[in-house]
This record gives structure tokens, sequence and C-alpha cells, in this order.
């Protein structure tokens, strides 16, 4: 039986812990199993129980306090990480063996990580070994989306990782509850980008010709593949997180293999193991 993995990734702040959390309650509305692990050697809180938490492993003050190894925020996170990827089984033995077990990876905003440091790419191959399907799910703050250029830049933010990870990816535009009524409505038409029409609105903007011509011939390439779209998130939605889940359950098929489970015994109900027995105690009286 496969199991299961969304890895939460995107720039600093821009809503992966928010993320987790509420799908983790999402999904126990559902009734569905999931857990989360954190991936942050930085993080200081977080609003969800974690079944596994990288900081048991190494703690980036730990790190930047060492004296022999004087790392800085940044320096000290990239060498966690790098422990983190020659420390997997740490991981492994956190995580156990449960069949079609559902985890989200709670992972740092350092963008290095993405664009090209290896430990990404090692985990999600390490993760396959162990049977996961993994998704990328790569979250870029909607605020940051609602000028053309802006735009560009986190669609090519997201397509680094895409290229980098070689997996299913979702990308995911966060805290569209916090955009105006006037950015809301902006924001639709990069949800659904024509980039043709993009480069035409701000080609007065851009003086050197070589320059636009790059950008023509990025935004002409990201068109015609239809390489990378953006679903919205908005956390108070549940009808859009749903949305988002479906999404991501389909690209790794999520649902396909499950068995039957029988329903948890209710606190005063009879389950469905003694059920006969139930009605029989009810015919004798
Ligand atoms: N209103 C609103 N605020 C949000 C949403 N998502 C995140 N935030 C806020 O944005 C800030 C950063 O959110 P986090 O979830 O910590 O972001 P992160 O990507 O985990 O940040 P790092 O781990 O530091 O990279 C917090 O103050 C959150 O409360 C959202 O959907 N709506
Ligand atoms: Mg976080």
């Amino acid at each position: 039986m496969p199991r299961y993995a969304q890895l939460v990734m995107g720039p600093a702040g821009s809503g992966k812990s928010t993320y987790c959390a509420t799908m983790l309650e999402h999904c126990q509305a559902l009734n569905r199993s999931v857990q989360v692990v954190n991936l942050d050697p930085a993080a200081e809180h977080f609003e969800y129980p974690v079944m596994a938490d990288i900081r048991e492993l190494i703690h980036v003050d730990d790190v930047m306090e060492d004296d022999s190894l004087r790392f800085g925020p940044n320096g000290g996170l990239i060498f966690c990480m790098e422990y983190f990827a020659n420390n997997f089984d740490w991981l492994e033995e956190s995580l156990g063996h449960v069949e079609d077990d559902y985890i989200l990876f709670d992972c740092p905003g350092q963008i290095e990580l993405y664009t090209h440091l290896p430990v990404m790419k090692q985990l999600v191959e390490q993760l396959q070994q162990w049977e996961f399907r993994v998704c990328g799910i790569f979250l870029v703050d909607s605020q940051f989306m609602v000028e053309n250029f802006k735009f560009i830049s986190g669609v090519m933010a997201a397509l680094s990782a895409m290229v980098i990870l070689e997996i299913p990816q979702i990308n995911i535009m966060t805290k569209m509850d916090l955009l105006s009524p006037k950015a809301k409505k902006e924001i639709e038409k990069y949800l659904d980008p024509d980039m043709y029409s993009m480069m035409e609105d701000n080609s007065v903007s851009l003086r050197s010709k070589k320059f636009k011509k790059l950008t023509k011939a990025i935004c002409g390439l990201i068109d015609d593949y239809s390489m990378v779209r953006f679903l919205p998130f908005d956390r108070t939605d549940e009808e859009g997180i749903s949305i988002v889940l479906q999404h991501i359950d389909f690209s790794i098929q999520y649902g396909e293999d499950l068995e039957f489970k029988e329903p948890k015994e209710i606190d005063g109900e009879p389950s469905n193991t003694n059920f006969d027995e139930f009605f029989q105690d009810r015919d004798d009286s």
C-alpha cells in the first residue's frame, strides 16, 4: 500500500505553517487521518500537533552558537538541512511504517532550498524509497502577485521547484482573505493568466530590447506548455480548501487503493463488530 505526502514549500512567511494547520483541521473534520512533520529547524511555534520535529535532531540555534561553525541564521539553516539529509534514519524512525499514512511536511522558507540546493530532491527520493507518493505544494503570498512582473517572478520561483523536484506540484496563492475587493478582482486574471497579453500590458515600461525579448520568451514558454497555474487559498473558505485538497489527492491518486475501514466505536453506541449481538439482545428483551 502506498503512503502519501505533501511537501509544503514556499518563500519565508508565505503561509506554510498556517496552511499545514488549516489542512490538518480540514482533514480531521473529514475524518481523514493526517499528520504533520515540522522540517523547519528555526521554527519557534506552530499551531498544530507534530508527529515529528526536526528540532529534536538539530536546532538552528545550536549551529549558530557553536564556536567552530559560527553560522548566521541563513547559513545555519542550510547547515541544519544538510545535516538532516545525512541523517534520514531519524525521519524513518520518527515516521515508523504505517500503511496509507498521510503526512504534511512543513518545510523552511529559505528559497535556496527550492532553487539550487540538493536537499529537497534528496528528501523526495528518500520518501519515494519508503513508498511515499509525494506532491509538492508551492505557496506564494497573493499580495505579492497582483502585478504582472511580481506574478512572473512568483511563477519562476514555483517553476524552479517543479524542475528541481520532478514531482506533481500544486501551486497556491495564500492569504486571499487579506486582499482588498479591488485586488481580489485584479487577481482573477492571474488565476487563469494569459501570459502573452500580460507582456503587451507592460511593453511600454520595458526599455531594454533584449530584456523585453527574454521576458516574452519566458512568458511564451509558460503559456504554451501550461506549465504553472495557481489555485487560490483562503483559510476561512472550506469549499476552496476542499478544491485544493481534491487537486492534491488527484495528483497523488489518493484513495484509489484505500480499503474500507469500519467506523470507530463511539461511546454509548455499539460498534459494527457487536452489531448482531446488539440486535440479538434487543430481540430477546
Ligand atoms: N490573514 C491571513 N494570514 C495568514 C494566512 N496564512 C498565513 N498568515 C499569516 O502570515 C504570517 C506567516 O505565516 P506562517 O504560516 O508562519 O508562514 P510560513 O511560510 O510558515 O513562515 P516561515 O516558516 O517563517 O517561512 C503569520 O502571521 C500568519 O498568521 C492566511 O491565509 N490569512
Ligand atoms: Mg513556518
